[in-house]
């Protein structure tokens, strides 16, 4: 992976932040593309200072735009080069196909892999969410569709997909408590989360290396507190 281009989404903060880092530490450069301009900006810059200037950069966008997202890849590989892997959400799968498509004689890209972020609401019955759980479920079967054989073959792009429980430690939760739930459903939420045993960030970054290493293309990898990660969902066509 070392000198590889990564492009995190998400990367200001929380998961993807620590994303950042982990790619990083494993010698790729990053381009973190997020939507919150100040707190991305000085993510990058911590960044930069303890890995390089010219190993770490930032693009301010807003990736459920396309033409956004489309101009921060842009200005990304001007920066670091062309992009290898994306942490990457729905416009992200679907663009990385255009972008770093390997195959055929007017390919623009070098292949490569996309990791996208669903959520054990894809997976298993969690009552608090349901719009966030049917955008996951779409972000899981996307992933998997997308990581069939036959995309390969004509991409050269992997798409692999992340399911993490509960994970403490992240503004998210706090965020969804305050601004998308009703009272009721957050008062609920909050007496079960007592429950719940949720995951450090440590645990989920390395759940996302696992799922790098072993690159199973269509594979959707489970994280939960307290249990080795697991695939999950049936058998991905050889
Ligand atoms: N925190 C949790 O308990 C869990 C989180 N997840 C998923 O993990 C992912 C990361 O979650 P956290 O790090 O906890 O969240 P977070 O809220 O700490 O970080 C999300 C980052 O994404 C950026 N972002 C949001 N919409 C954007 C857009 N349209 N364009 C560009 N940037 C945008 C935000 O500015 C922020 O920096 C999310 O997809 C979340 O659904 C999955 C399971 C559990
Ligand atoms: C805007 C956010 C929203 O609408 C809802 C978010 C809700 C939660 C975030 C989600 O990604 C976290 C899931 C947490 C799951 C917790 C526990 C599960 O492991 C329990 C599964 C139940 C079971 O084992 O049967």
């Amino acid at each position: 992976m070392e000198h590889k281009v990564a492009l995190v989404t998400g990367g200001a903060r929380g998961l993807g932040r620590a994303i950042a880092e982990r790619l990083l530490d494993n010698g790729l450069k990053v381009c973190i593309a997020d939507i919150m301009e100040e707190t991305g900006r000085a993510a990058a810059q911590e960044l930069a200072t303890k890995y390089g200037e010219e190993r770490v950069a930032f693009e301010c966008c807003d990736t459920s735009v396309e033409q956004q997202f489309s101009d921060a890849w842009t200005r990304c590989e001007e920066q670091l080069g062309k992009l290898d892997l994306l942490g990457g959400y729905i416009t992200g799968s679907l663009l990385a196909f255009e972008r770093m498509r390997s195959v055929g004689d007017d390919a623009p890209g070098v292949g490569g892999t996309v990791i996208n972020v669903a959520s054990i609401a894809a997976i298993k019955t969690l009552p608090f969410g349901p719009i966030y759980s049917a955008t996951k479920s779409g972000v899981v079967g996307l992933s998997r569709a997308l990581g069939h054989p036959l995309h390969h073959s004509l991409t050269g792009v992997k798409v692999l997909c992340l399911c993490p429980s509960l994970i403490s430690g992240t503004p998210f939760l706090q965020c969804a408590m305050e601004k998308a739930f009703s009272p009721a459903v957050a008062k609920a939420l909050q007496a079960a989360g007592g429950k719940i045993k949720p995951l450090t960030v440590p645990e989920v970054v390395e759940a996302f290396s696992k799922l790098l290493e072993e690159e199973v293309n269509g594979s959707v990898l489970v994280v939960e507190a307290g249990k080795e990660p697991y695939y999950s969902l049936p058998e991905i066509p050889s």
